[in-house]
């Protein structure tokens, strides 16, 4: 159970005990699982097929969608200026570099305008976007933060986790290169702090949504890693 109780029981004679740490540990096996996916191994070893990369990035555009929107209910929500302006920059880069490599992934690998228009979802993606949509209408700053640690530190784990072999698509190495940079983990290590310092003040019942929410988006994690890449 991620009760705040649990939560305390845990805490109790750690040194800095962090929200984000336990939220992690009582989201196993999914987290070990999902930064340790064979998708990213394939990846870095340039063992994927060009047009199951192109597919793996289809389903993800299907999830920076409305992760993007999410984004945006973070600034809505933000409880001062200082935090919309981290939130607004990492939405700059989102909108930017990165939705520049998935058009620049479908114009390369050729995905055909039907395919981007009309993107047939996996079942798996298609429960990920009524998890990131229903947490921007209904959830709470926490709460959104809860799902921004896991989707960010999640892919921050993966591509510092990786040895990437010389000679990958630069597309690919782009892809890498997005989850693995300076600014990239400053703002992954700001999130967790923002979720610590938010979270520790909710009363009980928003406390348990809150890690709901965090396990959650960690099973969802895996299932869509899964689906994209059974292996
Ligand atoms: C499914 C998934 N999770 C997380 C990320 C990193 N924003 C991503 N691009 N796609």
């Amino acid at each position: 159970m991620t009760t705040r109780r649990t939560w305390s029981d845990w805490a109790a004679g750690r040194k800095e005990a962090s929200i984000s740490d336990w939220l992690r540990e009582t989201s196993e096996p999914d987290w070990s699982a999902t930064v340790n996916h064979p998708l990213f191994d394939a990846l870095a070893e340039g063992r994927l097929f060009d047009e199951v990369f192109a597919a793996y990035m289809v389903q993800d555009y299907g999830f920076v969608d409305p992760f993007t929107a999410l984004i945006g209910h973070a600034i809505g929500r933000a409880p001062s200026m200082e935090d919309r302006v981290v939130l607004g920059r990492f939405m700059g880069m989102l909108t930017s570099d990165e939705n520049s490599v998935f058009l620049r992934t479908f114009e390369t690998f050729e995905v055909s305008e039907r395919a981007r228009s009309t993107p047939n979802y996996l079942e798996a993606t298609q429960d990920f976007r009524r998890l990131l949509q229903d947490t921007g209408m209904q959830g709470s700053y926490a709460e959104i933060l809860a799902v921004l640690v896991v989707t960010e530190w999640i892919y921050l784990e993966w591509a510092t986790r990786i040895t990437r072999v010389d000679g990958l698509h630069p597309l690919q190495g782009e892809w890498i290169d997005l989850h693995d940079n300076p600014d990239f983990r400053a703002f992954v290590s700001w999130l967790r702090r923002r979720l610590h310092e938010t979270a520790i003040d909710l009363d009980d019942e928003a406390f348990t949504r809150m890690a709901r929410r965090f396990r959650e988006t960690v099973a969802k994690e895996r299932a869509f890693h899964d689906a994209v890449y059974p292996g």
